[in-house]
């Protein structure tokens, strides 16, 4: 039965009155409403004025009596099993809500309007930016209204019609938003138990925000198990099918099939058949494509655990390597919704720190620092490729090289006000080094220099030395890029055409095959070069998510140890990015501060570890 509210008649009965200055509405347009010398005291001025609002239509009057507020029913914004959605327009404030609008036809039973009243009295007690927020419930003779916060650029689900995959940066943004609102529903000992697509919606500003309590439900004690099977199909947790009794967790289950879902473009138990889907999920059977990050496969892995105990808490989820590693867009376009975001590219440098909750004083969930938490380490690299890798990156740096921009390039003036590199650039080159090799050289000067010296100022000039940091070979296919230290990132594409993109990640050289050089940047790449800056990307992204030296991810500082000029050298990356590079003969003399060789200590434990597991090359 339809459940569309009707234009109200001046005849119905007191519930549904009409304030006086309705009658004194006029349609100037059909798209245009006029309010004219409106008499009601509470009415705010700002509404004498004509009302340019596209698709309210003053035929469709809703009034709510217990707060004498006057509504004009606006566009579909959705239907659900129970409830169409409408905007709503407050005439009193001018705010556009939504406006769940449930028939009193279909919430006959009595178990029915038992479900609204729970889910207005639990949506109620939430007050989160990532939580619809509740304004107001009341009913005339036809009707149930529950009014909510607008979220005018509807679901997830119909971004992902869009769209059908999300990129992870997307991803670990919608994600965080998403653990963090479940982390204020659970803390108020409520289980949603209805996390989909569908019910994520997205606000004006892309802000994601967890909607429909209808399945949700309280704990009353701690360790208390529901049993009720209830959630949608595709993401309900195994131990709610298996009647095992269910808690929190199965939200969490649902957080990996929402990951997953985003990622992939369809949820991962998915079948044609409900019963195929039932078995698939308590046998735990999906399959993780190859093309997702390993920290997408592992957070989805961990949540996707068929024990509910097992899988982490959301503050582990907020701690995870794919929230906290990879680009975490701050916000995102309204563009998003139909067309896939250029991001800029990821540092690891711009990592966001150590992840805590923040909405409440006393959020149980606690931050959680993970003291030098991963470790990479890449230590040898094919040297013709490197050489021509830096003898490309040198001609780059000239003074005219990069367009201007507004940002400043530091990194990129440090090397343009450095001397003309030395004529053999293979010189300049780090030659292939064993870990084993690294290691004795880095244990020889721990274990020299002296143990907490302030003041050692970092060597003399050897800020002007640039080298290969990270390398990814794809020669096979198109070609060689690489990451010099001063962050310049660029290809050697096998068409002997180079990219070299600017360490703010804005501007981009490209020589073509007679050298022939084009600079422009990446918000205005031009078209013929479109394909060679997406590998250019691609390249940049893998090597930051795959390569690296010695990185501490609770910091964000970094080691790196290099062979060069026959020597070895120590460069230390602060949190502000700034770099200082020691000679380690130069340190066995002087030292370094604490915390530089504290990480150097722990550097050499990685190294070994590596030796002791890989054997001496690696
Ligand atoms: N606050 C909101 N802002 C914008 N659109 C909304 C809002 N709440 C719900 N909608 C839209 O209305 C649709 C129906 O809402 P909802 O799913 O809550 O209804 P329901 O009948 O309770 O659904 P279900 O069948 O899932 O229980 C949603 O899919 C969504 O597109």
């Amino acid at each position: 039965m339809s459940v569309d509210v009707l234009p109200p008649k001046l005849t119905q009965g007191p519930v549904f009155q009409y304030p006086a200055h309705i009658h004194q509405m006029k349609e100037t347009r059909s798209t245009q409403v006029e309010i004219c010398q409106p008499r009601r005291s509470s009415i705010p001025d700002n509404a004498n004025m004509k009302l340019h609002i596209n698709h309210f239509d003053p035929n469709y009057i809703i009034y709510d009596s217990s707060s004498d507020t006057t509504y004009l029913r606006g566009r579909l914004l959705g239907k659900g099993g129970f409830a169409r959605c409408y905007e709503l327009l407050d005439l009193n404030t001018n705010k556009i809500y939504a406006g769940k609008i449930i028939a009193k036809t279909r919430i006959s039973k009595p178990h029915q309007r038992q479900k609204i009243i729970r889910e207005v009295e639990l949506q109620k007690t939430l007050h989160h930016k990532h939580v619809v927020e509740f304004h107001s419930y009341f009913e005339d003779d036809e009707n149930v209204y529950i009014v909510l916060e607008n979220c005018s650029r509807k679901s997830l689900v119909h971004m992902l019609k869009q769209r059908k995959t999300l990129t992870e940066p997307e991803v670990r943004y919608y994600l965080k938003a998403l653990v963090e609102g479940v982390g204020h529903i659970h803390k108020h000992n409520i289980i949603h138990r209805d996390l989909k697509l569908g019910n994520m919606l997205i606000n004006d500003s892309m802000e994601l925000k967890i909607a429909d309590f209808g399945l949700a439900t309280s704990i009353g004690y701690e360790g208390e198990k529901k049993m009720t099977v209830c959630g949608t199909p595709n993401y309900i947790a195994p131990e709610v099918l298996q009647k095992r009794g269910h808690s929190y967790e199965a939200d969490v289950w649902a957080i990996g099939c929402v990951a997953y879902a985003l990622l992939v473009g369809r949820p991962p138990f998915e079948t044609s058949t409900l019963k195929e889907t039932y078995v698939r999920i308590t046998s735990n059977n999906y399959v993780l494509p190859p093309t997702l990050s390993a920290d997408a496969q592992d957070f989805i892995q961990k949540c996707l655990c068929n024990e509910p105990e097992l899988r982490p808490s959301l503050e582990q989820l907020l701690n995870s390597d794919f929230l906290t590693s990879g680009h975490m867009p701050k916000t995102l376009s309204p563009a998003c919704c139909s067309t896939m975001p250029k991001f800029p590219i990821y540092t690891k440098f711009n990592r966001p720190k150590s992840y805590a909750v923040s909405d409440q004083k006393h959020d149980p969930i606690e931050k959680i620092i993970v003291p030098f938490k991963k470790v990479d380490i890449q230590t040898s690299v094919e040297s013709t490729k490197v050489d021509k890798a830096v003898e490309v990156a040198e001609r780059a740096t000239s003074p005219a090289a990069f367009p201007p921009i507004k940002s400043p390039i530091r990194e990129l003036e440090r090397i343009d006000r450095s001397e003309s590199p030395p004529s053999n650039s293979r010189e300049h080159s780090p030659k292939p080094r064993s870990a084993a090799t690294l290691l004795d050289v880095l244990s020889t000067c721990l274990d020299h220099m002296p143990k907490d010296s302030e003041h050692n100022p970092p060597s003399q000039g050897d800020s002007n030395i640039v080298w290969v940091t990270k390398w990814v070979d794809y020669s096979n296919k198109y070609g060689f890029g690489f990451q010099l230290s001063n962050d310049i990132i660029g290809v050697l594409f096998n068409d002997t055409s180079r990219i070299i993109l600017s360490p703010d990640n804005r501007a981009v050289q490209y020589y073509d095959m007679t050298s022939k050089l084009s600079t422009f940047t990446l918000e205005c790449v031009p078209e013929e070069l479109e394909k060679k800056t997406t590998l250019l990307l691609y390249f940049a992204r893998y090597m930051d998510e795959h390569l690296i030296q010695v990185n501490f991810f609770d910091d964000h500082t970094k080691v790196i140890m290099n062979y060069m000029r026959n020597d070895y050298f120590v460069t230390y990356i602060d949190e502000d990015r700034s770099a200082s590079t020691y000679s380690m003969v130069n340190l066995i003399q002087d030292g370094c501060r604490k915390g530089i060789m504290e990480r150097m200590t722990f550097a050499r434990s990685m190294l070994k570890n590596l030796v002791d597991i890989e054997g001496a090359d690696i």
